[in-house]
């Protein structure tokens, strides 16, 4: 068994936790969340012991990356911060040690000082102290991101949003909600759901994530499908550019074609070209009708087919497509213990639909549930229109990642791909690797043509990692597919930006990285490639 550290959690999450076998990260309906997301090294019963875990390897130990010539942090420094923050300035080394750590304990940092602001003007002031000292920054939200790209690489500034949590306006006929960039997800879902209305995504680190972080990686999730991207949902955004500039892009506006739209160029920059300090965004009415179903299909041909289905049958009140191989399943059975009420299928399907009819949406459901069964695309099925229920079922879905990290070392790959083509590439890595992997999943959002290819092993080995890639980038690219679909690049994935966008494309991102950050102190090391 590998062990899974119980890791540290800054102390407002702690606080949150439940029991870890009570804590199930399940989603359910949009009327009542589970409290937090959960490290998958604290969580998950039977999987995870509180000892035995190693430190986890500092950065630049493992990966070929050399600090750039910023500043070091001095004893001057640290009154400025002072006077700025007046006691938020944390430089215990074991207060630290949750923010040096990315939530996969894969990467990890070595910062001397995390900064808590409240305010925009504090984060103004901290960056214009930085940038005329040449300090180098690592904004940081709810560090729930999966690609290293929330925490420090070596000695960076942490600049933490987590003080950045009040809600500024809710517009209760247009649905538009002006926030703080450290509100987190869960809280702000439970805040417009109590004026019937809800956020326009969700993710299984809801409990943790901020919506600041979520907007600057432009995350995903599980309502992409029916809300679509944030690039859309965002209306404006406050920005704080690193000679401290504040930039009030703050619209509420649906419609604005005034020039540029400038917003756009920092949602998915993952803190490389500015900090968000203040989000507008677009909450769709709340459904009033919630179904899921949880579905095992015979084949991967036949899970595309219905997923061609429901969208004929169910249409406007589709809201989820996911899907889950037979190998995740085992999985989740493993090592956190949840039981799949369909069983024995090599592939299974969870879709919601989410519309204002309870009956009308009751019988659509049932025609097409009764037309997959009849024709043999489905083979078995449950399905739940009460919340526990669905939330039991969303549960397996969701907490897949935490069970494939309680598995070993994961290899994690994001990618898009055409759906006929999207679990080629699973089948693919399963062969080539053999007995080297312990366990190559694949799972992900159907409905968005998304999957997520994951592969685990006892331990970290650089043999398999070369038996992974660059084959699985050079694979996808041939699909014309993206190299990360929704978890953006991070530090993980910033060499491999090539596979995705043509080498004009790369150029430009950097011109625009020299305009808006000339000294390149904003989360450095993170989005664009290394330089030869
Ligand atoms: O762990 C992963 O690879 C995916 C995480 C997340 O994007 C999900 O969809 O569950
Ligand atoms: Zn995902």
């Amino acid at each position: 068994m590998v062990p899974c550290l119980a890791s540290r959690w800054p102390a407002r999450l702690l606080r949150a936790s439940p029991p870890c076998w009570l804590a199930a990260r399940v989603r359910g309906t949009p009327r009542e969340r589970s409290p937090r997301p959960r490290s998958p090294h604290e969580a998950g019963r039977g999987c995870c012991s509180a000892s035995g875990a190693p430190e986890v390897t500092l950065t630049p130990q493992r990966y070929a990356v050399q600090r750039l010539p910023f500043s070091a942090v001095s004893e001057q420094d640290l009154a400025a911060f002072e006077r700025i923050v007046p006691g938020r300035v944390v430089t215990d080394p074991d207060e630290l040690q949750a923010f040096n750590v990315d939530w996969l304990r894969m990467v990890r940092g070595s910062s001397k000082v995390l900064l808590r602001p409240r305010t925009t003007e504090e984060v103004s002031r901290i960056l214009r102290h930085c940038h005329e000292r040449n300090l180098a920054v690592n904004p940081q939200g709810g560090n729930t991101g999966m690609v290293g790209g929330s925490v420090p690489v070596f000695d960076e500034v942490i600049l933490s949003t987590a003080l950045m949590n009040q809600i500024i306006s809710f517009h209760g006929v247009s649905g538009i909600l002006v926030c703080q960039a450290g509100c987190v997800l869960e809280e702000l879902s439970q805040y417009v759901e109590a004026r019937d209305f809800i956020m326009p995504l969700d993710l299984g680190a809801k409990g943790s994530c901020h919506i600041g972080g979520n907007v600057a990686t432009n995350a995903g999730g599980l309502r992409f499908l029916r809300y679509g991207s944030l690039r859309g949902t965002v209306l404006g955004l406050e920005v704080v550019l690193v000679d401290g500039t504040v930039l009030d892009c703050l619209t509420t506006l649906r419609k604005d074609n005034t020039g540029y739209d400038l917003k756009q160029l920092f949602i998915g920059s993952e803190g490389t070209l500015g900090v968000i300090t203040t989000v507008s965004i677009l909450c769709p009415p709340k459904p009033k009708a919630v179904n899921v179903a949880f579905l095992g299909c015979p084949g991967f041909a036949e899970v595309l087919q219905t997923l061609s289905t429901c969208r004929g049958m169910l249409g406007e009140i589709l809201s989820a497509f996911e899907f889950m191989d037979a190998q995740c399943m085992k999985l989740v059975g493993q090592h956190l213990g949840l039981a799949s009420p369909v069983r024995d299928s090599p592939f299974y399907v969870l879709v919601e639909t989410a519309g204002s009819g309870a009956g009308h949406d009751a019988e659509k459901l049932g025609h097409f549930l009764e037309h997959v069964l009849g024709s043999g695309l489905v083979t078995d099925g449950t399905m739940a229109t009460d919340q526990r229920k669905a939330q039991t079922l969303w549960a397996l879905r969701e907490r897949i990642t935490e069970a494939l990290s309680c598995d070993g070392y994961v290899y994690k790959y994001d990618l898009s791909l055409p759906v006929e083509r999207l679990y080629d590439i699973v089948i693919d890595v399963r062969a080539r690797l053999g007995p080297n992997a312990k366990n190559v999943v694949g799972y992900g959002h159907l409905g968005d043509g998304n999957l997520h290819l994951n592969v685990t092993a006892e331990a970290f080995s650089a043999s398999l990692l070369s038996s992974l890639e660059p084959y699985v980038y050079a694979w996808t690219a041939e699909q014309r597919g993206s190299v990360s679909a929704e978890h953006g690049l991070g530090f993980k994935k910033k060499d491999v930006l090539g596979y995705s966008k043509p080498p004009a494309a790369v150029q430009l991102m950097r011109q625009l990285k020299a305009l808006l950050d000339p000294k390149g102190i904003l989360n450095p090391y993170k989005v664009l490639p290394t330089q030869a």
